[in-house]
């Protein structure tokens, strides 16, 4: 596992298209070396705003889009047409308007969706479809980038603080209930799950979120500060603006 690195930008939107310009870069060095790359996506105001730039980008196709694997990191358990679904922003902010391959964007269902309201069926599923595409010997895809915002109370993905979910060790995706942020129905990767990527990149703007993030970098128990928990095996970068920074040292 990888040693937690900040790094920090003046305002919310250098930070955004310092991201941008670097996920351009992990992407294009992915295809380079292997042909395709894995990424996963996060919601949230810092997570869409990231694919708000790359869309702006003037590097935008020096990616080749059709060869990309697509994955969310947590998903609000809505209507497929809610603007609230991490898929719905991120499909409005990037994906709609890049050349992906639909079968390699592989967003978490929706609450109207085969699985109906059931959010743990949901989650078995994209556990499954994780495992199918994994290679030997692991049971989710070789994430080159997985992105991840933090909540005010250190959430990340759809893990809040002192929850059965943020302690889960087996499963790679759950169903995620009552949740203190709206909505109260998500699904979401695990921190096993996170763990397994290559470089994890968590991602947040403001002085709200400076308490969290100066616990995480300080060492929180994941059952406290669930962000602290996410961490890559060659890589986990804490990108920020100075406002989420204020309270390191
Ligand atoms: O609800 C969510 O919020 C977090 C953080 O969002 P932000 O707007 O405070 O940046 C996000 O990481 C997560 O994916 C999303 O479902």
């Amino acid at each position: 596992m990888s040693r937690p690195e900040a790094l920090v930008h003046s305002g919310g939107d250098v930070l955004a298209a310092a991201v941008a310009a670097r996920l351009i870069t992990a992407i294009t060095d992915a295809q380079a070396t292997r042909g395709s790359a894995s990424v996963v996506l996060t919601g949230g105001r810092t997570g869409i705003g990231v694919l708000e730039q790359v869309r702006r980008s003037p590097a935008l196709d020096a990616v080749n889009w059709s060869a990309v694997d697509i994955f969310w990191g947590d998903e609000r358990f809505l209507p497929d047409d809610d603007g609230e679904r991490n898929e719905t922003q991120a499909r409005q902010a990037l994906l709609d308007h890049v050349d992906v391959d639909p079968s390699r964007v592989h967003p978490m269902a929706a609450s109207n969706g085969s699985f109906g309201a059931d959010a743990d069926a949901a989650a078995v599923h994209y556990a499954e479809r994780l495992e199918s595409l994994a290679p030997a010997g692991s049971v989710v895809p070789a994430f080159d980038v997985l992105m991840l915002g933090v909540g005010e109370e250190g959430h990340t993905a759809s893990l809040f603080p002192d929850t059965p979910y943020v302690r889960e060790e087996a499963r790679t995706v759950v169903g995620v209930h009552d949740c203190p942020k709206p909505p109260p129905t998500r699904i979401s990767l695990t921190l096993p799950a996170i763990r397994a990527a290559s470089q994890v990149w968590l991602m947040t703007t403001g002085g709200a979120k400076a308490e969290p993030v100066a616990a995480a970098l300080g060492g929180a128990d994941p059952v406290d500060i669930p962000a602290a928990g996410a961490v890559g095996r060659e890589r986990t970068l804490w990108l920020l603006d100075t406002g989420a920074a204020a309270n390191l040292s």
